[in-house]
């Protein structure tokens, strides 16, 4: 129901010696909004979501959902006890059932016709109530990925989780599948969450994206908070490309070869980074004022253009121009950055 939350309070999964897989994780999930849980891989996404799911038992922490504890001391729910949806990677259709069959499989409340209407009204949520006859070998791979949404769709879970859904699918399709997955998911109403290793997939989907890095959550928040205010270097690069500037604060500002940036919350004399996404690197001609710099390389990027620039003192930064602009390798130009681009954070 709208508003029900799953709270996960600092989870730790351990599989072996040393390092936990999970470690005291923390993350809230909230019915109708899609969450995108991104991080490279071996970083513990997958078993994150398998806790959630009742698949991994918790060594420390908690997982609720609407106040009810799913997982903590003492309590294990078995998956078939959490309403989860779960829809891995390889869809894991049963191959002797049509696409309907398929999806009316897991419903077990209503009589035979009515579930067979519920699992009808799933299949056309994806787009698929004309190959409701269709063998899981008829069906190319994006369908087969979409019946497996609907049919985990089907008894209306409270929490749908989803592990690299779109993976293994050619761009085109991987784009249509997303739109078609979250058109599905924002209309049954669930808490959704989408494991991917593809930063630019956390940002398409996502109303809410959680950084995982080495075990932990290292950030959670919307999209644009995560690309223009990273906590720290490591959530930055998670997202995105970053200029990495190693300063020094000095009355209250972090200087740096374009400019400075406002360092509230910092000791003079304190070291600190500031991160600067391709962005906030603002171009001007030669004249203008700024940081002289050469244009050492252009590399086309579709509609943008990627600049290689070298700065007087030999430190190099990237910076992306419209294809339109015309400023070429081998040109001199003059760099400032665009403060709103660009965060302290410690060092
Ligand atoms: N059943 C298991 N037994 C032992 N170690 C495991 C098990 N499952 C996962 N691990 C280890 O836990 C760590 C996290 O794995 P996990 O699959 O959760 O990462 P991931 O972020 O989902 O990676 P990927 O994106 O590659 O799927 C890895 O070091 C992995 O080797």
């Amino acid at each position: 129901m709208k508003g029900d939350l799953l709270e996960v309070r600092e989870a730790t999964v351990s599989f072996a010696e040393g390092r936990p897989a999970v470690d005291q994780a923390s993350l809230s999930l909230t019915c109708g909004r899609v969450t995108a849980l991104l991080g490279p891989s071996g970083s513990g996404k997958s078993t994150l979501l398998r806790a959630i799911a009742g698949l991994e038992r918790l060594d420390a922490g908690e997982i609720r959902f609407a106040g009810r504890t799913w997982s903590g001391k003492g309590v294990h729910l078995m998956p078939e006890e959490r309403h989860c949806g779960v829809v891995f990677q390889d869809y894991a259709l049963f191959p002797h059932l049509t696409a309907l069959a398929n999806v009316a499989f897991g419903l077990r409340k209503g009589s035979k016709p009515e579930r067979r209407e519920t699992a009808r009204a799933r299949l056309a949520s994806v787009e698929l109530a004309h190959k409701a006859g269709a063998y899981p070998h008829e069906l190319s791979g994006g369908e087969q990925q979409r019946v497996a949404l609907a049919r985990a769709l089907a008894p209306s879970p409270d929490v749908m989780l989803l592990d690299e859904p779109f993976s293994g699918l050619d761009r085109r399709l991987r784009a249509e599948l997303r739109a078609a997955s979250l058109k599905a998911l924002r209309e049954a109403d669930t808490a959704a969450l989408i494991v991917t290793h593809d930063a630019e997939e956390a940002l398409a989907v996502a109303d809410e994206i959680a950084l995982m890095n080495a075990g932990e959550i290292v950030q959670v928040g919307s999209p644009d908070r995560l690309y223009l205010a990273p906590v720290s270097e490591t959530a930055a690069r998670l997202l995105g490309d970053v200029e990495v500037f190693e300063t020094r604060i000095a009355a209250g500002r972090a200087d740096t070869p374009l400019g400075a940036v406002a360092a509230d919350g910092f000791e003079t004399g304190e070291y600190a980074k500031v991160l600067l996404r391709p962005e906030g690197i603002v171009i001007d001609r030669a004249a203008g004022e700024g940081a002289l710099a050469d244009v050492s390389d252009r590399q086309p990027a579709g509609g943008a253009a990627i600049l290689t620039l070298q700065l007087e003192n030999g430190r190099r930064v990237c910076a992306r121009v419209p294809v339109t602009d015309t400023i070429r390798a081998g040109d001199a130009v003059r760099l400032r950055l665009d403060d709103r681009f660009a965060t302290v954070v410690k060092a």
